[in-house]
């Protein structure tokens, strides 16, 4: 199996903090470009819903790395329908629940889960781009660490605050501000776990960074299109 992608392949790495819209935006600009999606949190995600189900002490390390070792996962990466299934069960809705949202990064922060997903998305990745001629793959550590001879790199940030108001919109919907307050803690808390073992809130040497805060969403698709069409004009 190849890591790696042919030169003739596109190869574009998302990396934000959540709630910058990584997903969605890198799902659309997939769609428009006619290639392949990789949404790697549903990853950790997966893993982590197995290892709750299973019974996995999270705290223990070297269970949860043998687990990641083990996870028969099934990845989808059409962006008209990704799908994430483990064992052949569907687990797109599960792996959204707030347990999960709330226990990932314990899993997402295991160093020997990180070189194992490490391995699992470089080859799908590969897979994928040689199938659909390319790819966007999103997630914390892209740009840097699982594709970072991409060929266009992006860092999509938003604002606390606009973040903060999109992801309580999507929890909530028009809820007020009080849910802005109750998603505060899920969506920073869980930024800052995150952060000790990524970097995803600055833009590493060569990224380039698209700030969605006041941006709707199609005009945050077209920035990161713009990109991606000015791509070999940067020295
Ligand atoms: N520019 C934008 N303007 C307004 N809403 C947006 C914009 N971009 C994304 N959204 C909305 O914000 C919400 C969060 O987006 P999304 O799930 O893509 O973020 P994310 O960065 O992948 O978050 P996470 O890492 O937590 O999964 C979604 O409801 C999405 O439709
Ligand atoms: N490349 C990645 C992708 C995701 N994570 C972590 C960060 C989150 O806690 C968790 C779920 O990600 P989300 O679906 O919210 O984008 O996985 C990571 O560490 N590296």
């Amino acid at each position: 199996m190849t890591t790696t992608p042919a030169p003739d392949q596109l190869v574009i790495a998302i990396d934000g903090p959540s709630g910058s819209g990584k997903s969605s935006v890198s799902r659309a600009v997939a769609r428009a470009l006619g290639v392949g999606f990789l949404d790697t949190g549903s990853m950790y995600r997966a893993l982590t819903w197995w290892c709750l189900e299973q019974g996995t002490d999270l705290s223990d390390v070297a269970a949860v790395a043998q687990a990641s070792r083990d996870l028969p996962l099934q990845i989808g990466t059409d962006p008209d329908a990704p799908t994430t299934a483990v064992g052949g069960h569907n687990v797109d809705a599960a792996i959204r629940e707030s347990r999960i949202s709330e226990a990932v990064s314990q899993v997402a922060t295991n160093l020997d889960v990180r070189a194992d997903m490490l391995q699992r998305q470089r080859a799908l990745i590969a897979d994928t781009a040689a199938r659909t001629g390319g790819v966007v793959a999103e997630g914390r550590d892209i740009t840097t660490v699982v594709a970072p001879d991409a060929d266009v790199r992006v860092l999509l940030t938003a604002s606390e605050e606009a973040r903060l108001a999109r992801r309580s919109k999507e929890l909530h919907g028009d809820a007020g501000s009080a849910s802005v307050e109750a998603t505060r803690a899920q969506v920073v808390q869980r930024d800052a776990r995150d952060s000790t073992v990524s970097q995803f809130t600055v833009a590493a040497d060569g990224v380039t960074t698209v700030d969605t805060s006041d941006l709707d969403f199609d005009q945050s698709v077209a920035a990161v299109l713009d990109v991606v069409a000015a791509r070999g004009e940067r020295v």
